[in-house]
Formats: structure tokens, C-alpha cells, sequence
């Protein structure tokens, strides 16, 4: 066996091998150390192996999946060996081969790597969250990416540069990372446990072979135009997923080309910040996506997670989504009779993704039964429905057409189905009559066996006499101990099987008779079941592009009927879409604070937000805790929310287009990647100032605050200047550096605001209300005092606050110089040029028709003398 058990796990790599015996998946050697580890069971011993007993841990087969997910979300990847034949099988071959029968041992084979991007089952698999599998490949300096879902079957190819690789990545946030063994940019972060796969399967030839493949078609221009790197990436990607799956793929929809600048940019740091799935603690609770759910369907949570992740740039296709909500806000009555009608909505997606990797249970055909007829229904319903918008009228033929696969599921499946397919039961009776006749031949038998215990009773005087049944035995007869002598005579008609403590079983020829033929017809049974089974699933696959669309329609339709339904909740507005390079937000607010604030009681501080290009960029002060993160995140999330195609927390809410999102809002140290927080505060800092464009919007908290006093307000001065005369985005910048203030006296297009705060019997009231006008004072110490720092501290800082005022008054005090600075502009602040570069630019500014042939000659020579020294 130990022999088998190597193979097998030189086969599983890295991945712990789950070793089949009987009733159990057992672990051997160090896969058993992990495992006992992580799952917390008994870690014992079997055997011996080299001298030493082997360290071994075992799960039950029949409650493996909860193992299977500790491990999975563990970051174990788990590699399945089953038996793949019976005993007697083994015995027959071992018959054949020769060998003695006592040596022979089942066969076993690896028949599936889990791993966390490639599961399909229900208990693995969180209901509202996508489970993506992304694989990368390179193609002449391109970046093609490869995403599916084979929970649903949804595929999607792009292809990126590969600076923006990681805010690609952080978009998908995909479960599994599968890279070719070479990868150029394997030690990109995120990539640290990225699978490796041979490269040899990620070229965009056999990519492209594997995809024509996969959906039987000759070209792939039906689905769309890719590229050379996307092909590559995908055709990683599958075999991947033929690797995992030994030779069987999951459900896979055609693929779909994501067009590049499809939507709102918005980089790592970006995500993070903002906290749109995830808050900054980890969890979902506390993200904006979180907040703004009331989907009824996992599906539907799916979408809208996926709707936050990408915001569209599209104004049309915006107004689409944003009309379908508006639909459903006017219609209240519908809205609540959509969403209870979803409620009960089997998640069809995933179900199907179960049915065509072959893990499909006769329930997930019930379920895409019941999914279908539903949708079915809902569409009768919203064909009738007057006013359809465009978005709506789209949908609709989506729902429908399935009435032929409907009606044979009905016919053929029980209500509700079983998740075990073995033990039978799941075709409905009058389905197929030979089934019905065999059910009523073991029907018949059990009926005999109930008359024949009545008899028994009475022929054998034994009351107590009973027929009953058990997996070892069959069917037997049992009588108490103390009547068993007249059953034991030869001529009783009864033949002895077992004596226990309290009772003895028999047997005779009648019940054995009536046993056979309900074993046999059983038997038959289960077999014709079966192949009822497999021609369902046939049906269902043959049907699945049409149904994954059904399953994608419902889940657009939840998600509308859900922001409708939040929209009402918050009173949010529906926000205008337009070109302008500007923002116009009334009365807006937070919607995870103000949540968070009304749970407490508390109400919220609704504040406007107004910029347009003659006033694009707010200076904001105010006293800690006042509320200009929060300030800053809401305004931010409500451009996401509209280009999502959301209604927003705000009265009225206009919002020029966004292309790019930056936010900056909070030190987040990532030791992990060896940075500071200074360190990272700069590198975000950089990639806004190098990426944002005329129709970015950014937000920028506390810009160089992580440094000393004088660097950070030189910093936090250049960085307002880029952005105010450089890049001339829309931008809300928070800071504590009242010098900053001066700003507005060189930036036309800078207006000063600060967020309220009172000082009341010397307490500090904070007021969280924006006012324009620059902060009188930081409160720095009032917030400390309000902390909690010891009343002695404070009174201390007090005095050292005061001799530093005193002397700031004296002498001008940080930005005393700053008088004379010119005008970021004005200034051209040219960077110092490398010697390469000062030859180009002299180069570049030669006018070579105003020289003469002398004056031409010489300035060759003195370029050459140049270029000599340079390279030196
Ligand atoms: N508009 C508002 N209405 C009511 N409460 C608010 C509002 N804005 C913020 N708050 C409350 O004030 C707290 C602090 O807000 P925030 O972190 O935005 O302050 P801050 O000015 O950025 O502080 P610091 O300068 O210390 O970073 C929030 O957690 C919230 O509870």
C-alpha cells in the first residue's frame, strides 16, 4: 500500500493527498502534520515506513467538504485519490494477472486537485462572493489576463501593461493565481502564491486551439477579437483547469473580451482605501458593498460586488442601469413582489456549474428546474408590464425560452430531489413506465414481506416475531432468544444466521425468494435512475449558454430591484451623468458612517461638495476627528456609486464623468512589502501625480504628514501645486498645515474650506459641518484631552503650544519664506538633466539651417567631444 500511497503523492506535488480507505480519506507522513494542525483532529500513527511509524490523520468521506473548505481557506491545495474499482474488481484482475488474491490491492487514482479557484460545491463556496481563477500570460511586453468563475462558468479575457497589473489584479481580486513557470513578473506583489503552471501551455496557439476546443467552433471571431496574450493567458487557463479536474473541464462560458479603459480606473491603494468590499479590518462588514446590499440572491450580491469593482465610463450604458432602479423605486408594490419572488430563486449559476463538472447532484437539476420555471413566470409578469426601460427590455427575452427543458425536468424529477444520487428516488413516478414497474415489483415484495411477518406470527405463535432488515444481512427474521428453539429443528423451515445476546435471526426460502426480487428490481431500478440522470444532464449542458444568460439576467434584475430598495431606505437620489469636467454633490453623505452613526443614535452631518474648473480643488482644515476623511471618502464612493450605476447618499448629485479614482485617505504601513509608512504614503503619492489626468478625481489626505515638519509642508506645497497646475484634476486635499492656506493667493482654481468646530465652556464641540474659509486652529490639543490623554500632558503641551505660537509670531514662523516663492508654473521647475538627456534636448533645439557648413562642422565635433564624456 505504501508503495501506491508514494506514487501518488510524487503525482500530488505540494498538494496534501486525501487517500481513499473505505469509509475514510486518509493523510500520511507531513501532509498528516498539516492537516491535524489546521483542522485541529488527532494526529496517530500507522505502520512504519524506512524504520519509523508513520504520522497519520483520516476525515470521514461523508463529511470531507467542511474539512475540504478549513483547508482550502487554509491555503492548502488538496489532492483527491479515490478507488476506482471495487474489491471484487481487484480480485478479478488480481485473477487474471496472476497474482495471489491476498497481495492484490485496489486500485487508486488522483481524480481532482481542489484547490480554492476551482470550486464548485455549494458548502466551499461563499453565496455572495465570486470565486475567480485568473491566469496570466505575456506576449511581447503585454499582459494577457484570463478570469473565470467555474462556479458559473463566466470567462472574461484582457490584457493589461504591466504597471497596471496590480490594480488589474486588486479589480478581480481573484481567489487563485495560476502564472507560466517563466513569468517575466512573477515577483509583481500579489503574485508571491500565484500556482506555477509549464509554460509550454501558455502560448496563444494552443490557447487559441484549446478555446475552439472547449466550444466546438472552427474560429473564435464569433466570440470576439483577442489578442495574442489574452489567447496565451486563456489557454493557461484551461489547462490549469484540465490539470485540476484529470481531464474533465468545468462549465465554460464563451469567453468575453473586457475592453481596456472599459470603466473607472482606480488602482490597489485606491480599493483599499475606500474599502468597497472589504473593510480596512478585513471583513465584509463595514464595506461600502455591504452597506449598500438588499440583493436577495447570492447571484445578485455577486453582481453588485462586481458592479463596485468596475465602475463604468459609459454614460449610456450608466443611464441603462440607473433607469432600471429608477423603474423599480417608482413601483413599490412590484419591487416587493420581485424580491420575495427572488428570495426563493435557487442560485441556477452555480448549479449548473456543479451539473457540467460533473459533481452535479439530481438537486441542482431540481434547482435549475425550479430557477427556470421562476424565471419563466417573471417574465409572463414583466412582458406585461407597461413603461419597460431600454435596460429592462433587453433582459427580457433572456428570461424566457426554456419552457421544452422546464417541462422535461418537471415530468422527470420528484419536488425535491435528493443531494445523493445513489440511493434512487429522485424521477418522479410516470416518468418512464419501466421504471414504475419495477418500483411496483419491489412495492409488491415488501408488501409480502409485511403479510408474511402476520403469518410467521401466527403459524410460530411468536407475537414478537419480526422481519426486519440491515446493510450486512439483507432481510432476516427475528425472534426474542427464548422462543428460538422451535426454529432451530431441522424441519422448521427456517435456517439459522445469527444469535446475539437477547435475540436470534433466521432465514427461509420465502423471504429469501421475496428479498431477490426486491434486490434485483432495486437494482434495476437505481441503473435506470441513473441513466435518466445522465440524459438530464446531457439536456441541461446542451442548454447551458442559454441558461447562465437566464441566471445573469435574474441577477441584474435583483441587484436593480436592490438599489431601488436601499435608495428608499436612505432617501439617496439618483445622480445626473454628464460629460463636464465637474462635481456638484448636495446634502451628501457617507453611507457606511451614517449607518454606523444611526445604529448609535447619531445623526449624520450632510455636507455639499461643489467643483467645477474654475474651482477644482478644495483645501480642507479643520481640527482632528472633524470629518475630512470622511468628507473626502463620501465624495469619492458617490462618484463610484453613480458610475456603478447606483443612486447615492446625497440630495441632488451631478457628476462629470470620472475616468481615473486616486484615494489617499489614511496611513496604511505595509511592513509586509518592506515599506514604511512614509514610504507608502510617497509611492501613492507618486502614482497619483504621474497617472491622474484632467479627468481624475482625486482625493488626498494628509499628504506628508508621515515626515518632519518641514519636509512634509514643502511636500504637501509641491504636491497641491502639481495637481493644481499640472494635472488640473478635480481633487479634495485635507491637511493640518495652516501654511498651505497661502496657496490660494497663486491657484486660481483653489478655494479654502474647513469643517466646523466650537469650543464650548472648554470642552470641543465638533460640528462636522463644512464651511468655505480657512481653519482657525487645529484643536489638536482639545481632541487629545477628549482622548483621554492625562490631564497633566495635556496642561504641559499647553504651555510648549504657547512658546511656540509666541515664537511663530516673532519670526513668521514655518512658512516664513514662502513669500517669495514664484508660481509653481511661473517657477518651471525644470528636473536637473542627465548628460544623455541635456545632449538630446541640445539636439532637439539645433536649428540646422541657420548654421553654417563651418559652424556645422564645429558644433559635430563638440556634440561628439559630449557624447564621448557622457558615456564615461
Ligand atoms: N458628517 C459627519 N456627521 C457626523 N459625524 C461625522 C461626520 N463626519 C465624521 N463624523 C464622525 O467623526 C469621526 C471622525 O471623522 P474623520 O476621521 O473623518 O475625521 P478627520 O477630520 O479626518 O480626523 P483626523 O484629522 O484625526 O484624521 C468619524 O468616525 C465619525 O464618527
Amino acid at each position: 500500500m505504501m508503495e501506491q500511497y508514494l506514487a501518488l503523492k510524487a503525482e500530488a506535488g505540494a498538494s496534501l493527498l486525501f487517500y481513499r480507505m473505505g469509509d475514510f480519506f486518509e493523510l500520511f507522513f507531513d501532509d498528516a502534520r498539516t492537516a491535524s494542525q489546521v483542522l485541529d483532529i488527532a494526529l496517530t500513527t500507522r505502520g512504519e515506513h524506512a524504520g519509523e511509524p508513520v504520522p497519520m490523520c483520516g476525515v470521514p468521506v461523508h463529511s470531507a467538504e467542511g474539512y475540504l473548505a478549513r483547508l482550502i481557506k487554509a491555503g492548502c491545495k488538496v489532492a483527491i485519490a479515490e478507488q476506482v474499482e471495487t474489491p471484487e474488481e481487484a480480485k478479478a484482475r488480481a485473477k487474471r494477472e496472476g497474482t495471489p488474491s491476498s497481495k492484490v490491492l485496489v486500485k487508486r487514482d488522483i481524480v481532482r486537485f481542489v484547490t480554492a479557484g476551482t470550486l464548485t460545491e455549494e458548502a466551499l463556496l461563499e453565496p455572495r462572493r465570486a470565486n475567480l481563477l485568473a491566469a496570466l500570460a505575456e506576449v511581447r511586453g503585454a499582459i494577457g489576463l484570463a478570469s473565470c468563475d467555474i462556479s458559473t462558468g463566466t470567462m472574461v479575457l484582457e490584457e493589461c501593461a504591466p504597471e497596471t497589473l496590480g490594480a488589474e489584479l486588486a479589480r478581480l481580486a481573484p481567489s487563485e493565481i495560476v502564472i507560466p513557470e517563466d513569468f517575466a513578473f512573477a515577483h509583481e506583489p500579489g503574485l508571491e502564491e500565484a500556482a506555477l503552471h509549464p509554460a509550454r501551455d501558455f502560448s496563444s496557439e494552443a490557447g487559441g486551439e484549446r478555446l475552439r476546443k472547449v466550444h466546438e467552433v472552427k474560429t473564435l471571431d464569433g466570440f470576439g477579437d483577442f489578442s495574442r496574450a489574452m489567447l496565451a493567458a486563456a489557454g493557461g487557463l484551461i489547462a490549469y483547469l484540465d490539470h485540476a479536474g484529470r481531464g474533465r473541464l468545468p462549465l465554460l462560458l464563451p469567453p468575453v473580451r473586457r475592453a481596456g479603459n472599459a470603466g473607472l480606473a482606480m488602482d490597489e491603494a485606491t480599493r483599499t482605501s475606500l474599502e468597497i468590499l472589504a473593510s480596512s479590518t478585513g471583513g465584509r462588514s463595514g464595506s461600502l458593498a455591504a452597506s449598500l446590499d438588499r440583493c436577495s440572491t447570492g447571484a445578485g450580491s455577486r453582481l453588485l460586488a462586481e458592479d463596485l469593482s468596475a465602475p463604468l465610463l459609459d454614460r449610456q450604458e450608466i443611464e441603462a442601469r440607473l433607469a432600471l432602479v429608477q423603474f423599480w423605486l417608482d413601483r413599490p408594490i412590484e419591487r416587493a413582489r420581485l424580491r420575495d419572488g427572488m428570495r426563493s430563486l435557487p442560485d441556477i449559476g452555480r448549479a449548473l456549474g456543479r451539473i457540467a463538472a460533473g459533481r452535479g447532484s439530481p438537486r441542482d437539476l431540481g434547482q435549475v428546474r425550479d430557477g427556470l420555471a421562476e424565471a419563466t413566470r417573471l417574465h409572463e409578469w414583466l412582458a406585461a408590464q407597461a413603461d419597460r426601460p431600454a435596460l429592462l427590455a433587453r433582459l427580457l427575452p433572456e428570461l424566457g425560452g426554456h419552457g421544452a427543458l422546464v417541462d422535461l425536468l418537471a415530468r422527470a424529477l420528484v419536488a425535491s430531489p435528493p443531494t445523493e444520487r445513489g440511493n434512487g428516488g429522485y424521477i418522479a413516478g410516470g416518468y418512464d413506465a419501466s421504471l414504475d414497474e419495477l418500483r411496483e415489483v419491489s412495492g409488491n415484495a415488501r408488501k409480502a414481506i409485511a403479510a408474511m411477518e402476520a403469518r410467521y406470527r401466527e403459524e410460530t405463535g411468536t407475537p414478537s416475531l419480526k422481519i426486519r432488515h440491515n446493510g450486512v444481512l439483507g432481510y432476516f427474521i427475528e425472534v426474542p432468544a427464548r422462543h428460538a428453539d422451535r426454529f432451530m429443528a431441522a424441519d422448521s423451515g427456517f435456517t439459522h444466521r445469527q444469535t446475539m445476546k437477547d435475540a436470534v435471526r433466521f432465514n427461509s426460502l420465502a423471504l429469501h425468494e421475496e428479498a431477490s426480487r426486491i434486490s434485483e428490481a432495486g437494482g434495476r431500478a437505481l441503473a435506470a435512475e441513473d441513466a435518466h440522470f445522465e440524459e438530464l444532464v446531457g439536456e441541461v449542458c446542451a442548454a447551458r449558454e442559454g441558461i447562465a444568460r437566464t441566471a445573469a439576467a435574474l441577477a441584474r434584475l435583483d441587484v436593480a430591484a436592490g438599489n431601488a430598495e436601499r435608495a428608499a431606505e436612505g432617501e439617496w437620489c439618483r445622480p445626473e451623468i454628464d460629460e463636464d469636467p465637474a462635481l456638484d454633490i448636495r446634502a451628501g453623505r457617507h453611507p457606511v458612517v451614517e449607518a454606523a452613526l444611526a445604529k448609535a443614535g447619531e445623526r449624520f452631518v450632510a455636507n455639499d461638495c461643489s467643483l467645477a474648473s474654475q474651482d477644482r480643488l478644495w483645501l480642507i482644515g479643520g481640527p482632528n476627528m472633524g470629518g475630512k476623511s470622511t468628507f473626502l471618502r463620501q465624495n469619492a464612493l458617490i462618484v463610484l456609486m453613480a458610475q456603478a450605476g447606483c443612486f447615492v447618499p446625497a440630495s441632488s448629485a451631478r457628476i462629470g464623468l470620472v475616468d481615473r479614482l486616486f484615494s489617499r485617505v489614511g496611513a496604511s504601513d505595509n511592513l509586509a512589502r518592506g515599506r514604511s509608512t512614509f514610504m507608502v504614503e510617497m509611492v501613492e503619492t507618486a502614482a497619483i501625480l504621474a497617472q491622474a489626468g484632467p479627468r481624475s478625481f482625486v482625493i488626498l489626505d494628509e499628504v506628508g504628514r508621515g515626515t518632519s515638519t518641514y519636509d512634509g509642508l514643502a511636500l504637501a506645497w509641491a504636491v497641491v501645486e502639481a495637481v493644481h497646475s499640472r494635472i488640473g484634476c478635480r481633487c479634495l486635499f485635507a491637511t493640518h498645515y495652516h501654511e498651505l492656506s497661502r496657496l490660494a493667493e497663486s491657484c486660481p482654481a483653489l478655494s479654502l474650506h474647513h469643517v466646523r468646530a466650537r469650543e464650548w465652556k472648554g470642552d470641543l464641540v465638533l460640528l462636522h459641518e463644512l464651511a468655505e474659509g480657512p481653519a482657525d486652529r487645529s484643536y489638536g490639543l482639545a481632541v487629545a484631552k477628549l482622548a483621554g490623554v492625562p490631564k497633566e500632558v495635556v496642561a504641559r503641551a499647553s504651555q510648549v503650544l504657547a512658546k511656540l505660537e509666541q515664537a511663530r509670531t516673532e519670526t513668521g514662523g514655518l512658512a516664513a519664506g514662502l513669500g517669495e516663492l514664484p508660481l509653481f508654473a511661473a517657477a518651471s521647475v525644470q528636473p536637473e538633466l542627465g548628460p544623455q538627456e541635456a545632449l538630446v534636448e541640445r539636439l532637439r533645439e539645433m536649428d540646422i539651417d541657420a548654421l553654417s557648413p563651418r559652424e556645422a562642422l564645429d558644433m559635430l565635433y563638440e556634440l561628439k567631444r559630449e557624447a564621448a564624456n557622457t558615456k564615461a
